[in-house]
């Protein structure tokens, strides 16, 4: 014995079969005798059956194996003698989750969920997503980015960092899919309205994917979250013992571009032209580049440019019906100027130009932005970054929103700057004081960076104003009327505009895609929710809106010549419905 206990010290290999470990099961490969400085082999099995079944989560159902498959599958006496259906798992897990206080543990049980068992978590996902978007995405998925060292259990995505430079193909081969059609990559420095979160911008990628999936129908394993690590200039973060990302400040210039641009080829070497690569929180000095680098080269969209684009363009087509006028009778103060402002801006102006057959230059007069600096003028074009340059129109320097609304009158508000509380009541009074019904859109997420709370816009406008919200908020009773604000997020869009994509096999995005999508968008508004306030349809319906979305998106695809998938369905909306994921149970063989 005393011979054996040297040979471990000193690494030597020590095969003893014989030998016993702990409760007497035989240690046949040595692992558990194994010293902490001895290499052992990670073994797994390649077909999943018994405990390696229930321990993967996409195959896993728990006590919804039947009897025939715990027989067939090895897993007698691993479960208990309950068989039990996905509809009570899901009401059990409901009940569940619902009794956590805290959003963020809500949102550590379902990611939990998630980990164990994949189709249960989107098919609860999907059957009460009103109750559970905001736990899997705005707001909670900010305080869940802001905590994601801490909480973070396992990798639910790609981490490229600066240290897989020249190694990025390696790294994306290593992920376990094959089949990838859509990546959702961010660089984590404009988190929500939250700022740098740096790696720990993780959980934007996942939670947009989980979205993919249970909002889109695109299948799980065909959805890749990447996060690009290139440093953080938060400091907070830098100085955290739980912070999981490089301690750096972020490279920028050269090394920056280098590595996305690896990034950018390796993605498309190892799954092939079609796949669509979803930019997301980038920052605005990185985001309009990439969009316009890549966008010839590869099927990239930005969903805070172009997805909220779309999304705000239908609330608008959409309540221009409740207030009974066109695009061109308004004119729009944009609070904000960066990619959600001047995407939005952009898609409005294209819409104005293609509705009355002017030119785009002309139909962005009416369209104006504030910035931190102020009203966005031409007397500051020669100091504006390139996005704002077209909305630099003639007029004096105004130094506040509030100004801004007073010189203007716009009859349409809408906030994307991240500040929250930003339209105060003298804002929205002011607003009211010569219109009847003002528009009011507060863009920005979470919650907390809201311009103001649905109740504010309604009782500060008496109960006239047309109120939609990029995080949700609660129905709110004024003057014994119940208004249902509307959630204003390009959750309404990227889903669907992405299965259009992958359906079609589109190989480029195409702006008269987005116009496309907010048709379809505006389209599924009903007079009962004209009624309610509501200038977008209801969540639970988001499956049908996105299939009516896809089929608008991959029209123009096969229109415009850009879609590989041959020959062009009949029916795309019928089309874009069968290829959506169920995540109800399979039976196993
Ligand atoms: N509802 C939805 O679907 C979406 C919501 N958003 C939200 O919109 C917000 C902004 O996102 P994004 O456009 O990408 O961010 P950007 O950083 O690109 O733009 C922010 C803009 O806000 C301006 N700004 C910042 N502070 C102030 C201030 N105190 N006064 C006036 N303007 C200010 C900035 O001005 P300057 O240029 O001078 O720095 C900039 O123009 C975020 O909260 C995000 O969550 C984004 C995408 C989708
Ligand atoms: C919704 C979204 O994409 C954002 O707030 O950035
Ligand atoms: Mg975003």
């Amino acid at each position: 014995m005393e011979s054996t206990m040297k040979e471990m010290r000193e690494g030597a290999p020590v095969l003893e079969p014989k030998s016993n470990v702990g409760g007497g099961v035989e240690d046949v490969y040595g692992e558990d005798r194994a010293t902490e400085d001895q290499f052992v082999t990670p073994w797994a099995l390649s077909v999943a059956s018994g405990v390696s079944l229930l321990r993967d989560p996409r195959y896993n159902k728990g006590l919804a194996f039947t009897e025939r498959e715990r027989d067939a599958h090895y897993l007698r006496g691993l479960l208990p003698p309950t068989v039990a259906s996905q509809r009570l798992q899901e009401k059990k897990l409901l009940h569940n989750l619902r009794q956590y206080q805290l959003p963020l543990q809500k949102y550590i049980a379902i990611m939990d969920l998630r980990e164990r068992n994949e189709r249960l978590f989107y098919k609860l996902l999907i059957d009460n997503v009103e109750e559970l978007l905001p736990v899997v995405y705005t707001p909670t998925v900010g305080e869940a980015c802001q905590k994601y060292g801490s909480i973070f259990r396992r990798p639910e995505g790609l981490f490229i960092s600066l240290k897989e430079r020249g190694k990025v193909l390696e790294a994306l081969k290593n992920w376990p899919e094959r089949s990838i059609q859509v990546v959702v990559v961010t660089d984590g420095e404009r988190i929500l309205g939250l700022g740098d979160l740096g790696c720990q911008g993780m959980g934007i990628p996942v939670g947009k994917l989980a979205l993919y999936t249970a909002l889109g129908g695109v299948r799980p394993s065909a959805c890749l979250p990447v996060t690009i690590d290139v440093g953080t200039n938060n400091e907070d973060l830098l100085k955290d013992e739980f912070y999981i990302g490089l301690r750096q400040r972020r490279a920028i210039g050269q090394e920056y571009a280098d590595l996305l641009h690896e990034f950018m080829n390796a993605v498309k070497q190892n799954y092939g032209e079609e796949v669509l690569i979803q930019f997301e929180d980038f920052a605005n000095h990185n985001a309009f580049e990439l969009l316009t680098k890549y966008g010839t080269t590869h099927l990239v969209f930005n969903d805070d440019i172009q997805g909220t684009a779309a999304v705000v363009l239908a609330g608008l087509l959409a309540a221009l019906k409740v207030v009974g006028s066109s695009l061109a009778d308004h004119t729009f103060l944009f609070f904000g100027a960066g990619e959600a402002g001047t995407g939005v801006a952009e898609l409005i102006a294209l819409e104005m130009s293609k509705q009355a057959e002017a030119p785009v230059e002309e139909t962005r007069k009416n369209i104006w932005l504030v910035d931190s600096k102020g009203l966005i003028v031409n007397s500051r074009k020669g100091s504006l970054q390139h996005f704002k340059k077209p909305w630099a129109h003639q007029h004096e320097p105004v130094e506040d929103l509030l100004s801004a609304v007073k010189a203007l009158k716009p009859t349409i508000l809408i906030g994307s700057a991240g500040v929250g509380r930003a339209f105060t009541k003298e804002v929205v009074e002011t607003m009211t004081s010569y219109t009847e019904r003002p528009l009011i859109m507060a863009l920005s997420n979470p919650t907390s960076k809201s311009e103001c709370t649905a109740e504010e816009a309604y009782s500060w406008s008496k109960g006239r104003a047309v109120f939609a919200s990029g995080s949700p908020f609660h129905p709110v009773e004024y003057n014994s009327r119940v208004f249902v604000p509307g959630q204003a997020n390009n959750a309404y869009v990227f889903p669907g505009f992405g299965l259009g994509l992958v359906i079609s096999g589109s190989l480029r995005v195409h702006d008269q895609m987005l116009l496309a999508a907010s048709e379809a968008l505006a389209s599924q508004v009903s007079p009962e929710d004209f009624e309610k306030g509501l200038i977008y349809p209801p969540l639970r319906n988001i499956r049908k809106i996105s299939a009516q979305v896809a089929a608008n998106v991959a029209e123009v695809a096969y229109d415009l010549g850009l879609a590989t998938r041959l020959p062009r369905p009949g029916n795309l909306v019928e089309y874009a419905e069968s290829c959506m994921y169920s995540p109800v149970y399979r039976n196993y063989r």
